[in-house]
């Protein structure tokens, strides 16, 4: 038996039990053990789907099951062929192989330990590992027995849990305790065991002690101590909330949905600029095959989708829930699609604009310079106060039309200062709407909520200080606190998205200082080589004029002070 302590700080203190069955294992047995439960979960679910509704051509029933836990092994395997290789899951059909040729003994690697160790000392816990108990009732109630005494609060067993005759942790634990449930509706996970136990030992006060009979599968075991064991273990370190997280998530493609069992189906979740709905949000994908022993379905997994208890196929961009069981941090913005690589059109069929004030877009939007228009003000967006700037841009880029090369306002939208809300935005008008320019309007001051050029800054991939330069020089003209604005301009793929102060009158000053080079500008960055300034002159053909050349001559030449004429 080994003991460890995990060192992480005060926690909660878990103890855990391995129960099924020791590391060699007859495979004659185990089999058997397999089939029976097999037989007996597949037979009670088919009896409710019959119940329910009369049964489909094609699907499974019991005795096609039976039939093809029969085959004719034999014919085809040639002498010293491989038949399996050791990295090779094994499942039912893998065991009736290898009990073909001969092989009844295998080394059954214990991974839930490891896993289930890991992620209670994630979670803050100490951790005791109480080692392996064996199928019979005297080693897990000595394991119990023991694991009790030592003053845990929550105990988790993993296998032992299904309906085998070897399957003794339920007996156990209603022996010592009681079972509040022993069954559950749900894919996997289906035999989750809980139970409460009150200790009784006469030296101590006596207490309460919460005990998760988890399923031996591994992906069962890993999604129940998800579901159900984190939410304890918040609830006893006085959680005011201690359930997982759930958003909305669309789907990256169709899914089946389970007619009889809630599924909690393994998958990546992503935030994007456009969920598919026009507007951005959670997308989902599967982490493939589900079966529950199959622990890959898990790596990389961040949510547990809630499928919808339906017997037939959910279409792509069907919205669930999703329930988040690891943190977010790498998923939503760590990896900003760049110009050159986009996010999939294809997985955004639909993408719209979101225009928050149509009425003053033109009809058409076949337009050369399609100019897109954010507002970034928390109480506009809050609705304490109207968006004056917003409407100002749209008319002064309507005024400016023709010498902007034809430009048209397609879409407008106003989010609060947030980072991420401005970042979502300026990369779907980017990337997947490819707008010429984009305005934004606000936050670009010195208070802690302006990040409207930090939101910029991480979009952007080549920077226009030249843009920023003109429009703080022009605006100086009018106020000394133009100073105050950090505004940033820059290139995003064909973009160019410029930052201007909130103030309403500021995009009509700011606008008057970049019209004289913005559509030359905009040409450029579509990408005509052929397009230079058109009074451009040749650096040969130009005569050394400027006041730094002649300083620096001046310098060169050793007669006092550079700046004197
Ligand atoms: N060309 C100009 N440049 C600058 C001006 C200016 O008036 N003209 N103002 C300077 C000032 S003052 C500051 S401070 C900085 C930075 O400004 P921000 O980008 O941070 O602007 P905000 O704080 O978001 O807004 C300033 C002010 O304007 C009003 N406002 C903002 N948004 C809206 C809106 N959508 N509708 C109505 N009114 C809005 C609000 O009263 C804010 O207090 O920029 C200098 N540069
Ligand atoms: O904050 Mo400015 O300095 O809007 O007046």
């Amino acid at each position: 038996m080994v003991t460890r302590w995990s060192e992480k700080g005060p926690g909660l203190k878990i103890l855990w039990i391995w129960t099924l069955g020791t590391a060699g294992i007859m495979i004659t047995n185990v089999v058997r053990t397999r089939v029976n439960d097999m037989q007996k979960i597949l037979q009670e679910e088919d009896e409710a789907a019959a119940a329910a509704a009369p049964m489909a051509s094609g699907e499974r029933n019991v005795s096609t099951y039976q039939n093809s836990l029969n085959p004719a092994f034999g014919c085809d395997i040639q002498k010293d062929s491989v038949v399996l290789k050791s990295s090779e899951h094994i499942g039912p059909a893998e065991i009736g192989l290898l009990a073909t040729v001969g092989v009844t003994t295998v080394k059954i690697r214990d991974s839930n330990r490891a896993m289930l160790l890991a992620a209670a000392i994630q979670h803050k816990c100490k951790v005791v590992d109480f080692g392996i108990a064996k199928d019979t009732e005297e080693s897990l109630k000595e394991h119990m027995d023991a694991a009790l005494s030592s003053d845990a609060d929550i105990i988790l067993t993993s296998g032992g849990v299904s309906m085998g005759d070897r399957d003794l942790v339920k007996p156990c634990l209603a022996s010592m305790g009681k079972i509040h449930f022993e069954k559950i509706r749900m894919k996997p996970g289906k035999p989750l065991t809980f139970a409460e136990i009150v200790t009784e030992d006469s030296s101590k006060p006596s207490k309460k002690v919460l005990a998760f009979g988890l399923p031996g599968n591994p992906v069962s075991c890993v999604v129940c101590f998800n579901l159900f064991v984190v939410p304890a273990i918040r609830s006893l370190s006085g959680w005011s909330n201690p359930h997982l997280p759930r958003v909305h998530a669309r789907l990256l493609h169709p899914l089946r949905g389970d007619p009889h069992r809630q599924e909690f189906h393994r998958a990546v979740i992503r935030w994007v600029p456009d969920d598919g709905s026009g507007r951005p949000g959670y997308v989902a994908e599967s982490t493939g095959q589900q079966a529950s022993s199959r622990l890959l379905s898990m790596k990389s997994a961040n949510a547990l989708l809630e499928v919808p208890l339906v017997g037939q196929m959910l279409e792509a961009g069907t919205s669930m829930q999703a329930i988040l069981i690891s943190d977010m941090t790498s998923s939503p913005f760590d990896k900003l699609p760049t110009a050159s690589n986009p996010l999939p059109s294809h997985l955004f069929p639909s993408a719209k604009s979101v225009s928050t004030d149509l009425s003053q877009v033109p009809a058409s939007q076949n337009t050369e310079v399609k100019v897109a228009i954010l507002t970034v003000s928390d109480t506009v967006s809050l609705g304490a106060g109207p968006d004056r700037s917003g409407p100002r841009a749209i008319s002064v880029v309507n005024s400016s039309s023709e010498k902007l090369g034809g430009a048209t306002v397609v879409a407008t939208a106003v989010v609060p200062d947030d980072v991420e809300k401005i970042k979502n935005i300026l990369v779907k008008w980017s990337d997947i709407d490819r707008v010429s320019l984009i305005l934004t309007l606000g936050g670009t001051g010195f208070t802690p909520r302006d990040v409207t050029p930090e939101a910029t800054k991480s979009v952007i991939e080549k920077e226009a200080p030249g843009l920023t330069y003109v429009m703080l020089q022009e605006s100086l003209k009018v106020t000394p606190f133009a100073m105050l604005s950090r505004a940033t301009a820059g290139i995003r793929g064909s973009t160019l998205i410029i930052n201007m102060p909130g103030n309403p009158n500021a995009v009509a000053e700011c606008m008057e200082a970049l019209l004289p080079a913005l559509k030359h500008a905009l040409k450029q960055i579509k990408g005509d080589k052929r397009e230079k300034h058109p009074r451009h002159v040749p650096h040969a053909e130009a005569a050394p004029v400027d006041q730094w050349d002649r300083s620096f001559r001046a310098a060169s030449s050793g007669r006092g002070c550079s700046c004197e004429p």
